[in-house]
């Protein structure tokens, strides 16, 4: 086995015990790193350390000894970094617990996927004011089902940073054969298809659940990238961004396989099923269920046209049907292909 590279951010502090929150702590013990994880539930804390598994969120997969777990935020005190992976509703409320314990300058690395529905704040905005100055803000988003991940097997995501030497700090704390960060310094760009996509996946699901095609999921794919792309534009962020692994790779993923929450969501409403329905019999997070109104509400703001998240936040939210709501995005006027 190849020597653990040694790194100044050695002790990894993981907040969320969700899905996503216990594979990334796996993640970063595979990259050598101390790892504390945190769990809000203690019934999640305390499977997790006596039974070593995370039977709630992630079960099947065993977690190693070498994983710390506590439902305790005051523990976050001696970690060099911290990965924030609360549902994007909630992340600003657990940051404010968690900022007075942290350690000065520690940064925290956002991995929630979304965009705050009362204030349309992007993730880094809403973090980032709940935090001390001191602690800088880094975003980790892209092409990641948590089950592979936690697997083992090979990732690539985006890191992004404004501060060059701190992203490559992260990167190279969290990074290892087969989870491979690449960095970026666009950090409004590098959240925007990790919000929406999930979104588009709903749309995808619809798509999937009426039996509407493969040409129809992926003229939603592109179209989406498209609208995608107009936001992430207004708000400052670059195209090439949309282009990477945080957009086009991300979106690709979700739109493509029922292992999505979102998509198989969008399925279960194509077939037929309520939105009440559908949530009531999961526990998991459908982000875009939240985002696409946060979406719409953001998009009117600025003046960006994104008529296939509107149609995603009607069904959800306007009662609108499915039916005519599609005939709707069909029966729009015929347009130039660029963004
Ligand atoms: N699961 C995945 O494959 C991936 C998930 N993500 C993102 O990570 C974030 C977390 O998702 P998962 O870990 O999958 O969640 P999950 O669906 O596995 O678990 C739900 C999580 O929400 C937490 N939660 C519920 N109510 C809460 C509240 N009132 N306050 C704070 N936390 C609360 C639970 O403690 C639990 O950690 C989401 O933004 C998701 O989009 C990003 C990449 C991959
Ligand atoms: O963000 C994800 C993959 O990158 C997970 O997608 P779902 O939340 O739709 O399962």
């Amino acid at each position: 086995m190849s020597a653990v590279p040694p790194s100044p951010l050695n002790r990894i502090g993981v907040v969320g015990g969700g899905a996503w929150g216990t594979a990334l702590a796996l993640a970063a013990l595979r990259a050598g790193r101390e790892t504390l994880l945190w769990a809000r539930e203690p019934a999640v804390v305390e499977a997790m350390s006596i039974r070593r598994e995370n039977r709630d969120y992630l079960p099947g997969v065993p977690l190693p000894d070498a994983l710390r777990v506590t439902g305790d935020l005051a523990d976050l005190g001696d970690c060099d970094a911290v990965l924030l992976v609360s549902p994007a509703q909630h992340a600003r409320s657990v940051t404010a617990g968690m900022a007075p314990l942290l350690k000065p300058g520690a940064p925290v690395v956002v991995c929630a996927k979304g965009i705050e529905l009362d204030s349309h704040a992007l993730m880094s905005e809403a973090v980032g004011a709940a935090l001390p100055a001191g602690n800088p803000v880094a975003i980790l988003s892209g092409p990641t089902f948590a089950a592979e991940v936690a697997r083992g097997l090979p990732t690539a995501v985006t890191l992004a940073c404004a501060d060059h030497d701190l992203g490559t700090a992260l990167v190279a704390a969290l990074g290892s054969r087969t989870f491979r960060p690449y960095l970026s310094d666009d950090v409004v760009g590098s959240q925007i298809g990790g919000a929406v996509k999930n979104v588009l996946a709903i749309a995808c699901g619809v798509v999937e659940g009426r039996r509407l095609g493969d040409n129809a999921r992926a003229a939603l794919i592109t179209r989406g990238l498209a609208e995608i792309t107009r936001l992430a534009l207004a708000l400052g962020g670059r195209a090439e961004t949309l282009m990477g692994l945080s957009g086009l790779g991300d979106l690709t993923l979700t739109c493509s396989s029922l292992q999505s929450r979102n998509m198989s969501l969008g399925a279960a409403l194509g077939e037929g099923k309520s939105l009440a329905e559908i949530l009531a019999a999961r526990r998991s997070v459908a982000e875009g269920v939240y985002t696409a109104a946060a979406v719409v509400g953001l998009a009117a703001k600025l003046g960006v046209d994104m008529p296939i998240c509107a149609a995603v936040d009607a069904i959800l939210n306007r009662g609108a049907g499915l039916d005519e709501t599609i005939d709707g995005l069909l029966s729009r006027p015929f347009r130039g292909e660029g963004v």
